[in-house]
């Protein structure tokens, strides 16, 4: 099965503003994707598509009904305003994340405890695990959101801005986690993410939307071309190549 997502017929309008059309999009398995563009391109109103919140013609999950798909549990997510307004610890807060699998009755397991606590670990959030999400910063709740969603077990990610507020470091460890979790446990990821050289160095294909539209889709660089960036920046950026990794240079003199 090749195709993550397929999706057709999407128009997304508020009033009389089309803010997304998507005639037909083919999203891959077995790969991380990004989507990127300018702020209101239509980044997280597409993702919020490939979740059902958008009515659309056709949107297939690995070749099933998506809705079914995403109501099995088999969808993890991570939202770009994610509420973490609750009196749950760290723990139990990723916890969380196993509670699509659960029945009525069943309770969390010990297997589902040490998992939160070997995921909490790889995130750096061992020694948070007991205190309340509230007390924690923007990146480190931010980590605590991905832990809940890889809680989940799936093979589909869907991720919206996962790297705001993280540091430097947490933004590569991240990519670092989900190019692991892609090659050793086939888990696909969409994500829409705001920094090119994470989206060119770390995912095999590139969505670039721009007002509303699919500017170009691909790997890295047949998308993120200087002539497609300026058309959907509005801005100049050059990419270059150097030592096997991508580089975008953004700066402009003032005028
Ligand atoms: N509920 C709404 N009512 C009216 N307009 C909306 C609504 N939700 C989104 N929009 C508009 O739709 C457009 C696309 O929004 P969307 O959040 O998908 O953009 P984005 O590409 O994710 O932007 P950003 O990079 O700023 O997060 C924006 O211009 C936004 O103002």
């Amino acid at each position: 099965m090749n195709d993550l997502f397929h999706l057709s017929g999407l128009q997304v309008a508020y009033g009389a503003r089309v803010i997304l059309d998507i005639a037909d999009l083919h999203i891959r398995n077995h790969a991380t994707t990004a989507i990127i563009g300018p702020n209101g391109a239509g980044k997280s109103t597409l993702l919020k598509a490939l979740l059902g919140g958008h009515p659309c013609r056709q949107l297939h999950c690995l070749g099933q009904d998506a809705a079914q798909v995403l109501q099995l549990g088999k969808i993890a997510w991570v939202g770009q305003h994610e509420t973490f307004a609750t009196p749950l610890t760290v723990l139990e807060y990723v916890l969380l994340g196993r509670y699509p699998h659960l029945g009525w009755l069943s309770r969390l397991s010990a297997r589902d405890i040490t998992y939160a606590e070997t995921l909490l670990a790889e995130f750096e959030l061992a020694a948070f695990a007991g205190k309340r999400l509230q007390a924690l910063s923007g990146g480190e709740k931010q980590r605590a959101a991905l832990v809940r969603a890889l809680m989940q077990d799936t093979n589909i990610l869907l991720l919206d801005e996962p790297n705001n507020h993280l540091d430097i470091k947490h933004q590569h460890q991240l990519m670092q986690h989900l190019q692991r979790y892609q090659r050793h446990k086939d888990v696909s990821s969409v994500i829409v993410l705001h920094d090119l050289a994470l989206a060119a160095n770390y995912c095999e294909e590139v969505i670039l939307l721009a007002q509303g539209q699919v500017i170009a889709q691909g790997q890295p660089h047949e998308v993120m071309t200087a002539e497609h960036l300026l058309r959907a920046y509005q801005w100049p950026i050059t990419p270059e190549q150097r030592n096997g990794a991508w580089y975008f240079d953004t700066f402009q003199a003032a005028v």
